[in-house]
């Protein structure tokens, strides 16, 4: 019996084809020349196929592949047929401190996997309820009450570099930034520590945490070609099954002990204490409990990797730079006179230590893609600008916090830029910088809720360093460390440096500013 298609198979077939040409053709011609971003500038392929957008994602480069577009085609830029990015100053302001308020690209985030929103993927009411009954753990005062805790985990992390030191003059740095951002955030955010600081621990719950993140970040690059995101998802919840069950576990377990420990408020002071009478399943006000544990773990996954990312980035761009190294010893080491004074609050003045934290913050952001969000339907001005409805644009943080426009020198790591004409290294050169396109932390109703969290673990964790050691780059060639691939964030590669107890000489040799190669 022979097999194959009867006339009427083939006409088929010759319809059916003849169809999905005429459909891609006619999809192209309106991408191009009719949809409402037609007029705005952005590379041939970009205007009809999400393909070169795609790619970058999946390569890690998405932030590069954006910076190449503005580079190339301006401030505003159409990066996909229906997104644009821009590094315009004002954007800032139109799109993220919009009113009403611009919702986040539903297809930009993954959804929860037990089904309750977090603040990343929660929209209108639901965010707001859950922003403002979380937003008291995370405030000055919290910051201030949090302060024990956080001091706890630098002594046992300065203790750690020292039994590392015992060893070898040599460490990857990154990786016990990396033990004391979790170590922090899980006392902070569930009453327990992952005990990766204390003896001689090891363990791996940040490449679980890395793993995830990239799942979710491929994942969310395939949702506009449904079902592939669900089949994507689907293979790797089922690989990692039993692994991300034990997590959850641990995590959901931890919350239930503490949650009976009650508010301890006068004790400790943690991400709970204000939260606890707030706990209820009404969903009118405060929180529900599977949503206080999507935001626990969604905390501690950002907590702990954009803080290793952000800390080691500034290490690097210190340790290039030993000029930079000496006047941050200097501010440090006659500020205070013992280890003990060194804390939170102690450190919110240090100018030039917090030129530091800005600067590597400008230089590296650890979540570098772009931020988008969707354009009503009635269309808005964005930047002088009209975008049309229903478009979707963003920042990229590492576009705009690069941008010749707003900073001199701008892949040169210069703290000075950071610092006040009244200060003694400011610096001529950088006087007509627009610091304000650099914003780490994005701005508005979403901005970052854990940006005070960091900034005072990295003022504390980078002033107790310099006042106890000397510190260098082990690899003083290493110019590539900060060309890392980002699945929404980026993932370090171990940072070896050498540190030394404070005034044992070394063999420094002297080095030009760190840059970003592009
Ligand atoms: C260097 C450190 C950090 C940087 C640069 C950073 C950056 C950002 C940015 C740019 C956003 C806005 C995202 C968007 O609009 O889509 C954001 C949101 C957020 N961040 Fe951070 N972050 C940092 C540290 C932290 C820490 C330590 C925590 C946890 C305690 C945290 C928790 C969050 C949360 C929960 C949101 C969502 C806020 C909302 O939508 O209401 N971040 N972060």
């Amino acid at each position: 019996m022979a097999y194959g298609f009867g006339p009427d198979g083939k006409t088929f077939l010759a319809f059916a084809s003849v169809s999905v040409i005429t459909y891609i053709v006619w999809r192209t011609v309106y991408y191009v020349y009719f949809h409402p971003l037609r007029e705005f500038p952005g590379p041939f392929l970009a205007k009809f196929s999400r393909f070169p957008l795609i790619r970058s994602h999946f390569q890690g480069k998405t932030y590069k592949y954006v910076i190449d577009l503005h580079e190339q085609y301006g401030s505003i830029v159409r990066i996909a047929p229906d997104e644009l990015a821009t590094t315009e100053l004002e954007a800032w302001k139109d799109i993220y401190q919009a009113k009403p308020q611009l919702p986040k690209d539903p297809l930009s985030f993954t959804p929860p996997l037990n089904g309750a929103d977090t603040l990343f993927t929660a929209q209108g009411a639901t965010h707001q309820r859950m922003r403002r009954t979380l937003a008291n753990a995370f405030s000055d005062k919290a910051l201030r009450q949090q302060n024990p805790i956080i001091q706890h985990y630098v002594d046992l992390f300065i203790e750690r570099i020292e039994r590392e030191l015992q060893k070898s003059t040599t460490l990857d740095i990154t990786k016990f930034y990396g033990f004391l951002s979790l170590d922090i955030i899980g006392d902070l955010s569930i009453g327990k520590s992952f005990h990766g600081l204390e003896g001689e621990n090891e363990h791996s719950w940040l490449d679980d945490f890395w793993m995830g993140v990239t799942f979710g970040s491929l994942r969310t690059s395939l949702a506009r070609f449904h079902p592939l995101e669900l089949i994507f998802g689907f293979l790797f919840l089922r690989l990692t099954r039993k692994q991300r069950a034990n997590n959850w576990k641990y995590v959901t377990d931890s919350i239930t002990e503490r949650l009976h420990k009650g508010s301890l408020d006068g004790e400790r002071w943690d991400f709970l204490t204000p939260v606890i009478g707030n706990v209820n399943e009404g969903r009118e006000e405060g929180i529900t409990r599977s949503e206080l544990d999507g935001n626990t773990l969604a905390m501690i996954i950002a907590g702990c990797e954009v803080s290793t990312v952000a800390l080691s980035a500034t290490t690097y761009f210190l340790l290039r730079n030993p000029s930079t190294v000496d006047r941050l010893a200097e501010e440090v080491r006659s500020s205070f006179q013992n280890e003990a004074e060194i804390d939170v609050g102690s450190t919110f003045e240090l100018p030039y230590l917090n030129a530091i934290i800005n600067e590597g913050l400008r230089m590296h952001h650890p979540t570098p893609s772009p931020l988008p969000r969707v354009v009503p339907s009635e269309g808005l001005k964005i930047a002088g600008q009209w975008i049309p409805g229903g478009a979707i644009i963003g920042i990229c943080p590492q576009a705009i916090q690069t941008d010749k426009a707003h900073f001199n020198d701008p892949l040169s790591f210069n703290p000075e830029r950071w610092l006040e004409e009244s200060h003694k290294y400011f610096d001529e050169r950088f006087r007509y910088d627009n610091r304000e396109a650099s914003k780490p932390f994005s701005v508005g109703p979403r901005n970052c809720i854990g940006s005070k969290l960091y900034l005072g673990e990295a003022r504390v964790t980078f002033a107790r360093l310099l006042f106890k050691y000397d510190i260098e780059m082990f690899d003083k060639s290493d110019s590539e460390w900060t060309d890392q691939k980002a699945f929404l964030i980026f993932k370090p590669t171990p940072l070896q440096v050498k540190l030394m107890p404070r005034g044992v000489q070394s063999q420094a040799v002297p080095q030009e500013r760190g840059s970003i190669n592009r």
